[in-house]
């Protein structure tokens, strides 16, 4: 058991059967979703949707029955990982590209689960770089504009030597912020300009952060 594995298993405890289920992306969600899949193998019954091509993937290969958005007005669980949990249960996402449709399942969802290691439980986000999801029309401009309004080392994410393609079809730029003082502010600053979908910045949307430690622990961290 690895702390990854032991928060993603802990997590899927909070399924019920008769659940809508938001599955996220990443390596801890993998197990969350590994752990649903064993239980719906069991009887477990549920239904899902996935933050990710990959993460559908994953649940397919567990049985896992999926459904579309059109199927239902709100999920009862989204349980997902984290870059970043900070000490308000604010967050960081997105190391993964799948950023936009892990926010909107996570803010359409009754209950929001993170999930995370350890070493992501940070007293001020900011040391991993946030992902901020760009329109790829004239990105070289929302990128330039970021640049100048925050003065902070941004790069597009590239993967083989080609600008990195979300699952929504559009691409990443990562900003260095160093210290996020103000993670709502910045949220709203970022949701306001053109050429920005979505940013990796999840305020005040997270109810409960489980941890998982190496030794196979847990912790349960409820909104306050
Ligand atoms: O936001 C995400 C993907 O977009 C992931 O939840 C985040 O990157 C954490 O990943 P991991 O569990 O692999 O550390």
């Amino acid at each position: 058991m690895n702390a990854k594995q032991a928060a993603g298993y802990r997590a899927a405890d909070w399924v019920e059967d008769g659940m809508i289920v938001g599955l996220g992306t990443g390596s801890t969600a993998y197990y969350a979703i590994e752990k649903i899949g064993e239980r719906v193998g069991q009887g477990l019954k549920i239904k899902a949707i996935a933050t990710s091509n990959a993460s559908e993937e994953l649940a397919k290969q567990y049985h896992i029955p999926l459904i579309h958005a059109s199927e239902v007005e709100q999920l009862d669980l989204a349980i997902d990982g984290a870059d970043e949990v900070d000490s308000n249960m604010a967050l960081t996402k997105g190391g993964g590209g799948a950023l936009l449709r892990e926010k909107l399942v996570a803010i359409n969802s009754k209950q929001f689960i993170v999930i995370a290691d350890h070493s992501k439980m940070v007293p001020h986000l900011g040391s991993f770089k946030l992902p901020i999801e760009l329109v790829p029309f004239c990105y070289e401009w929302t990128l330039g504009q970021l640049r100048r309004n925050y003065n902070v080392p941004i790069e597009m994410r590239t993967r083989d030597g080609e600008l990195y393609v979300t699952d929504n079809g559009n691409y990443i730029a990562d900003a260095a912020f160093g210290v996020i003082s103000d993670p709502g502010k910045l949220s709203q600053e970022l949701k306001a300009m053109t050429g920005v979908v979505e940013h990796g910045l999840f305020v005040n949307i997270a109810d409960m952060v489980v941890v998982g430690y190496e030794d196979g622990r847990t912790e349960v961290i409820e909104k306050k």
